[in-house]
């Protein structure tokens, strides 16, 4: 696998620490969250998130009041308890992943490299899926709930798999028992078995052109989660075939691009870096955007054992100003069974793209270009298979909102009301920075398309 190239990376956003003196403050409120909330500061003209903590389960009202100042939509009594649900679920998923891959390296001293039916990730797999389910059901209520994902609970309930399951009954009752340094309720008491089978097979949801539903990729990424590297949870809330809102945890790819390196060298070579100091590092990040807002956010992943940090901030992220592919970088996927890195070579060549390809496991990509550290993603699949919607729900709404453009490979826009997968999808998938640079590549793409023998 190629790293990923950090000289290539540009970290445009300054990082406002939480620290800074506030001006503006204004507390929200939210239903059924309690611990902490979301409020939105301007600080010489910069705005951004600040989680503080209450004590209290409020009522739905003062969410509805406040949401003016959450992220400035045109729309602002929309999905505003979405948001916050969300992000803090995908917040606790993270800590869960990142539990499991830690443990997974630690054991193995060395990352793993294949994948069978009992492996970690799929057990981070299915705990994921049964924590947000659980605490999706409990936020909204299980009737207003509908939760489109991948595992399959069959799988997991017959009898040989059943210490797959009592590891996931562990990992999702560990995990819901930190739920309030989140700001979310836990259960009153661990959840048996059969609570976390009937959460896993809640999300049974096959998506369609009416009503809501929740897209959720527990693990996106998964060979980048087996061998210690790019992953990322992924969870968009999509109404009547639009992504109205999408949150993507990324645990391995920090808030600062040089703190990538540090990440990068992290399990090798340990003992001979001095790692930053413990407040100034944070491995992961989340990003996450709502539609018609005009903006992206990102807070750095939260821990329990990092209490001291809270109340934290997020900061807004905007896609790169770059519209010269000379100076532009592409992303795509690692594994060139996913997407041909032959034709995308040839394009990038086609376009004057001369920086070496990202190759980035997961959903990272999609963050990577919402906070201008790469500027255009494309991906290929091969002739017959056919993307599904919960591999980029999150990552497009996120894009849009931040200033990038995202279509398929004729320049239509990603159609998430087909159902599972992203139907009629034209060649490949297409995110770039500005509308500048995604003319440029769709027009380049029919030449090399018809020269090329895909
Ligand atoms: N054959 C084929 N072609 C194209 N795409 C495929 C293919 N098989 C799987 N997938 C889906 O791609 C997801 C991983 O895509 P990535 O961009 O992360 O690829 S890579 O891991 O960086 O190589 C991956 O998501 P996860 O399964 O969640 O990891 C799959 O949904
Ligand atoms: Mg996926
Ligand atoms: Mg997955
Ligand atoms: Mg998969």
């Amino acid at each position: 696998m190629m790293p990923l190239n950090c000289s290539s990376l540009v970290f445009r956003v300054p990082y406002i620490l939480a620290q800074t003196r506030l001006t503006n403050t204004k507390k929200l409120t939210s239903t059924s969250c309690v611990g902490s909330c979301f409020t939105t500061h301007s600080y010489q003209n910069k705005s951004f998130h600040i989680v503080s903590q209450f004590n209290q389960n409020y009522s739905s009202s003062p969410v509805m009041e406040d949401q003016t100042n959450l992220l400035s939509s045109p729309r602002p009594e929309n999905y505003s308890k979405e948001l916050i649900v969300a992000v803090r679920v995908v917040q606790m998923a993270c800590s869960l992943c990142q539990k499991v891959q830690d443990s997974l390296i630690s054991k193995t001293n060395s990352p793993v490299h294949s994948k069978d039916d009992n492996s970690p990730v799929t057990v981070a797999d299915w705990s994921v899926q049964a924590t947000v389910s659980w605490i999706l059901s409990e936020s909204f209520g299980c009737r207003n709930v509908s939760i489109l994902a991948e595992g399959d609970v069959q799988r997991l309930s017959v009898a040989d798999a059943s210490g797959l399951l009592d590891a996931v009954v562990k990992l999702v009752n560990d995990c819901l028992a930190e739920a309030t340094y989140f700001g979310l309720k836990g259960p009153d008491s661990p959840l048996g078995s059969s609570d976390v089978l009937e959460a896993i097979s809640r999300c049974n949801s096959t998506g369609g052109p009416t009503g809501k539903f929740w897209a959720l990729d527990p693990v996106d990424g998964t060979l980048g989660f087996v061998r210690g590297d790019q992953y990322a949870v992924a969870l968009a809330l999509i109404e009547d075939g639009e992504v109205v809102l999408g949150v993507l945890g990324c645990p391995n790819y920090p808030m600062k691009k040089e703190w990538l390196s540090y990440h990068h060298r992290y399990h090798r070579i340990i003992s001979k870096l001095t790692p930053p100091t413990s407040e100034s590092w944070d491995k992961g990040c989340v990003i996450y955007a709502r539609k018609g807002s005009g903006e992206a956010w990102m807070q750095p992943l939260h821990h329990k054992n990092k209490l001291l940090a809270w109340p934290n901030s997020a900061i807004p992220v905007r896609v790169s100003l770059i519209d010269n592919p000379a100076l532009a970088t592409f992303c795509e996927p690692v594994d060139k069974s996913n997407s041909s890195h032959s034709f995308t070579a040839g394009l990038a060549h086609s376009v004057g793209l001369r920086k070496q390809p990202l190759r980035v496991y997961s959903m990272v990509k999609y963050a990577a270009i919402a906070r201008g550290d790469a500027e255009i993603f494309m991906k290929f699949a091969r002739t017959g298979y056919k993307e599904k919607i919960g591999d980029h729900a999150a990552g497009v709404i996120i894009i849009q909102e931040a200033g990038g453009v995202v279509t398929d490979a004729g320049g239509s826009p990603l159609d998430f009301s087909k159902g599972i997968f992203l139907e009629g999808l034209d060649r490949g998938i297409i995110v770039c920075a500005g509308a500048k640079l995604h003319e440029k590549i769709i027009r380049a793409i029919d030449d090399s398309w018809n020269s090329s023998n895909l």
